[in-house]
This record gives structure tokens, sequence and C-alpha cells, in this order.
């Protein structure tokens, strides 16, 4: 087996039009310039690395983020896969939550508390653990998913094995940085976490608000 260097990215910052209503839902916009910057710089930074692969979730927000980190590693292959969409990745019981967690779950729907940690389970499946076969001389693989924050949060819930209702509260920047080492020696360990040093200040957006 040979360990798989997972590094994870949160889309860059989205350019969301005005509300157009409590029902509108959230719209498949692409980045804002700021948005643009943070893919870029995050490029820049991973541009010494030897990929396997970026993989990226099918929302604009996420297309378009690696479509700019890839400008960066020529030669390295881009795919497209739902695994790497933006999906409930576990139906957690509210029971015993506290209350800001149990009213933020109410917003999913039957279908979505399915499908979604279906496809999530499929994602670990793919990314989370060394992989078959890989390069000689021992050097590990690495592959890039730019994708959304729960699922982020749900690859470092298992890689900690942590309770499963603690993906809540794991929030993730824009552009930011996490990388977990799969090997066949141990258990997964975090390389970094949600890690902005490529960006200066200015482009560091808070954390996700939406579980905090
Ligand atoms: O909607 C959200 O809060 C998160 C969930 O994954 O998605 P995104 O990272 O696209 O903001």
């Amino acid at each position: 087996m040979v360990t798989r260097l997972l590094y994870l990215t949160r889309h860059a910052e989205q350019d969301l039009p005005e509300p157009s209503g409590p029902d509108a839902g959230e719209p498949d916009t692409g980045l804002s310039e700021r948005g643009r910057q943070q893919a870029i710089l995050l490029g820049e930074r991973l541009r010494t690395r030897r990929f396997a692969a970026v993989h990226h979730g099918p929302l604009r927000r996420a297309a378009q983020t690696a479509e700019l980190i890839a400008k960066s590693l020529p030669e390295v292959p881009v795919y497209e896969t739902e695994l790497a969409g933006d999906h409930l990745p576990h139906d957690t019981d509210p029971a015993g939550l506290p209350p800001a967690y149990a009213e933020f779950l109410t917003q999913f729907s039957a279908a979505e508390r399915v499908d979604g940690p279906r496809v999530t389970a499929d994602a670990v499946r793919r990314f989370a653990g060394p992989v078959g076969e890989g390069p000689a001389g021992g050097e590990p693989v690495r592959e890039l998913v730019v994708t959304h924050s729960f699922l982020i949060a749900w690859l470092v819930r298992h890689a900690l094995d942590a309770p499963e209702r603690r993906w809540l509260g794991l929030n993730s920047h824009n552009a930011g940085l996490t990388v977990i080492r799969y090997s066949a020696a141990g258990p997964p360990s975090l390389v970094a976490v949600n890690d902005v040093a490529h960006l200066p200040p200015e482009l560091r957006a808070p954390a996700c608000p939406r579980t905090t």
C-alpha cells in the first residue's frame, strides 16, 4: 500500500447576489474577485508539489476554484466528480445537540438526509485511505480535492474517529488547506487543518458561518 496525502480545500469565496427571497435557495454562482485571488494564491502555494490529480465538485464555485489552482499545476489531470459535491454528510440526530445545531439540521429535506450520506460514504471509500499502487520510490500519492465545507468536516471527523455528530462545527475558510495523511502503518494523521498561510489577512474570510 502507498501513502496517500489528501489535500482538501473549500472553494474560494463565492460571488453571492442579493438574496431574492426566503425560498430562493442557494444560487450556483462562481467566484468573487476576492475568491479568484484566493484560488490563484492557493495554486501558487501548491505549485511545487507533485499531484496525481485534482478533483472538484460540480458547482461553479468549486469548478472555478479548481480551474484557477490548476493553472499552477500544469500536466495534472482535473476531474469533476459528484463525490466532491456539496452534500449533507450524515443524518445526524438532533436530540441532545446544542439548539443552534439542532435548528441548523432542520433545513435539510428527507431526500438530502438519504442521498448526502450515501454520496459521502462513497467519497470516504474513494479518498480516505492509502492507495493500492503508486509511484516507485516510496513517494506518497498526492490528490487535491476542491470541495465544500461539509465534506472537509466529515473527513476530518473520520480521520480522528470522532463521534459522527462532531462534523458539526468543523468549519473551513474559503481556499483554506487541510491535508490528511493515510498510510497502512497507522491511523490517519492531520498534517494541516484549515491552513490559510498562503492568504494575506485581507483575503482571509471568516469561517463558514452555517454551523457556528
Ligand atoms: O453551504 C454551506 O454552508 C457549505 C456546506 O458544505 O457549503 P459551501 O462550502 O459551499 O459554503
